[in-house]
């Protein structure tokens, strides 16, 4: 068993034919609304969104509450479907693909997982195995697993330091252990692409540094893509490759860390000043607020 299970996709038909030549994603000029707001005249939440994520790389998702973030890992992991414009998965549009063969391919955390019945830790990363069961033989009370799946599923518990709760309820964990446990069950599915939406916002220190660790690392040795919606400036300039920043549901502009992370661009699309320096180790840029009432040395 490894991390990224090529013979899930050729088993689903067809996503293997343009995982080499293609992009991970093709967002081509998306524009999409909620619901019934558009015989309201409701304004569009994400306008004219075009973009590439390109195999192995990880891309953040940044901008000011409400500008469309998790809209559009929404779109991307086919939780909504654009009104307008398309979207290409290794080449493939998004809207002619199964749930089930998107689900083999595109793994997704998202920004909340209320639980609701009281699995165990190891039974709900296990059920991240559930989009690659055999057809035959397998049944509600968790008989479809084989030793490979529970190989992955231990591998993902270890990865993300919640061996130790493996007996534990969902319902009775810590933000963070939770987080953990959903990020977990997200790698068990062997995914070729990683969506997350706020991935660190309930970790410490360590498990923050942990997981970037590991999804760089997963991004280098296997391939995986990751898109990474977060608030966290910082995160996002040091283990992106590239970043996104919306702005009332448009791309105002994508590109490298170094590129995007401009006191100019920052004051346009959040509204207030920052201070940019150079990570003291990587040299990327390193954001931080300046303290009100201080004279401001941009
Ligand atoms: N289910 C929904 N139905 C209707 N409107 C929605 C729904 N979900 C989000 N919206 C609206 O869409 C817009 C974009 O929301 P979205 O959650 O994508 O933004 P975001 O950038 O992720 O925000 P945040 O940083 O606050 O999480 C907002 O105006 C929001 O009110």
């Amino acid at each position: 068993m490894t991390w990224i299970d090529h013979t899930a996709l050729t088993e689903a038909g067809g996503l293997e034919a343009g995982l080499v030549a293609h992009p991970a994603y093709t967002v081509g000029g998306v524009h999409f609304r909620y619901g019934q707001s558009r015989s309201q005249g409701e304004p569009w939440v994400l306008r004219d969104v075009t973009l590439e994520v390109a195999q192995g790389e990880i891309l953040g998702i940044v901008g000011p509450n409400g500008s469309g973030k998790t809209s559009l890992l929404k779109l991307l992991a086919k939780l909504a479907v654009p009104q307008e414009g398309e979207i290409a998965l290794f080449g493939r549009p998004l809207r002619g693909l199964s749930h089930e063969v998107v689900a083999q391919t595109v793994a997704v955390v998202p920004q909340d997982s209320p639980q609701m019945f009281p699995f165990t830790v190891a039974e709900t990363v296990l059920m991240g195995r559930f989009p690659h069961r055999r057809r035959s033989g397998w049944s509600l009370g968790f008989g479809w697993e084989d030793g490979d799946d529970c190989q992955a599923a231990s591998q993902a518990m270890v990865t993300m330091d919640i061996a130790h709760l493996a007996g534990r309820a969902v319902t009775d964990l810590s933000g963070g252990e939770r987080q953990r446990t959903m990020i977990a069950r997200a790698l068990t599915q062997a995914p070729r692409v990683l969506l997350l939406d706020e991935p660190t916002a309930f970790l410490d220190l360590q498990h923050q540094l942990g997981i970037c660790a590991t999804l760089r690392r997963l991004c280098d040795e296997r391939g995986l893509t990751v898109v990474i919606v977060s608030h966290d400036l910082n995160l996002a300039s040091q283990y992106c490759d590239r970043v996104a920043m919306l702005r009332a549901g448009q791309v105002r502009t994508v590109g490298a860390p170094a590129e995007v992370m401009s006191v100019e661009v920052l004051r346009e699309v959040y509204g207030c000043e920052v201070l940019i320096d150079a990570h003291p180790q990587s040299g990327l840029p390193r954001i931080t607020l300046p303290r009100q009432g201080m004279p401001f040395r941009g």
